[in-house]
């Protein structure tokens, strides 16, 4: 089983994600971008105000590719359960809001444009946990560290994940991420054991 967190910079992922580490010995955990040659090159265009959005979607994604054989197909044929800090809907709501003013040809609609590169390739999370959290808190919390984390561009974020969550409701788990940090960790820890007890 793949359970994936989701959510805007500064919603809690990483904070839930450690807590989640410590009390699962037996789960996979992971995260993207990751920290292989290909993560790296994904930290250098995000340290690049001039990126070019198309060049650093293919980052992501060689990213992507490259997790997902070295570490998410091994460790689900293994039977491991896997909980990645971001996936590949992070593509979809951030590279869709990079890739907004863009206009690829026959004004296609970048987040359908970055759903068809990944799907020949990709592996669904089975489960995705939203942490949900107005982009003025994300961005304060986050401490505008990257490029991406500026109230107006989130702004753009939080509508991609809006329109994947309204396309596949039954996937997603909505977490309200502007509650203490304990009150979310718990619900996410909960929301977890129910997912993996369920499988
Ligand atoms: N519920 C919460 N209330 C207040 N502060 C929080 C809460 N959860 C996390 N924080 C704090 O907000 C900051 C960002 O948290 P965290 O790194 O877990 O977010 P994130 O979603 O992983 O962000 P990013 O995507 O930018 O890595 C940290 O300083 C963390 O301690
Ligand atoms: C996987 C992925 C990430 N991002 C963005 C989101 C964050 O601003 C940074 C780094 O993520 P972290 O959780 O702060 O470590 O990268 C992205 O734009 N597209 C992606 O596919």
């Amino acid at each position: 089983m793949l359970l994936t967190l989701e959510g805007l910079d500064g919603s809690g992922k990483t904070t839930a994600w450690e807590a989640l580490a410590g009390s699962h010995p037996d789960v996979t955990f992971t995260r993207e971008p990751t920290s292989s040659r290909y993560g790296d090159a994904v930290a250098r265009s995000m340290g690049d105000d001039d990126a070019d959005p198309l060049a650093e979607l293919f980052l992501f994604t060689a990213d992507h590719a490259d997790h997902l054989s070295r570490v998410i197909r091994p460790a689900l044929a293994a039977g491991s359960v896997v909980v990645s800090d971001r996936y590949s809907d992070s593509r979809l709501a951030y590279q869709a809001a990079s890739l907004s003013d863009s206009r690829l040809a026959d004004d296609r609609d970048p987040l359908s444009y970055i759903r068809a590169v990944h799907e020949p390739f990709s592996r669904p999370p089975d489960a995705t946990i939203y942490l949900d959290i107005d982009p003025e808190t994300a961005a304060a919390r986050a401490g505008a560290t990257n490029k991406f984390e500026r109230a107006a561009y989130l702004e753009d974020v939080r509508e991609n994940y809006e329109r994947l969550i309204d396309a596949d409701p039954d996937r997603f788990v909505r977490v309200d991420a502007t509650r203490s940090e304990s009150t979310v960790v718990d619900a996410v820890e909960r929301h977890v054991e129910r997912l993996v007890d369920g499988a």
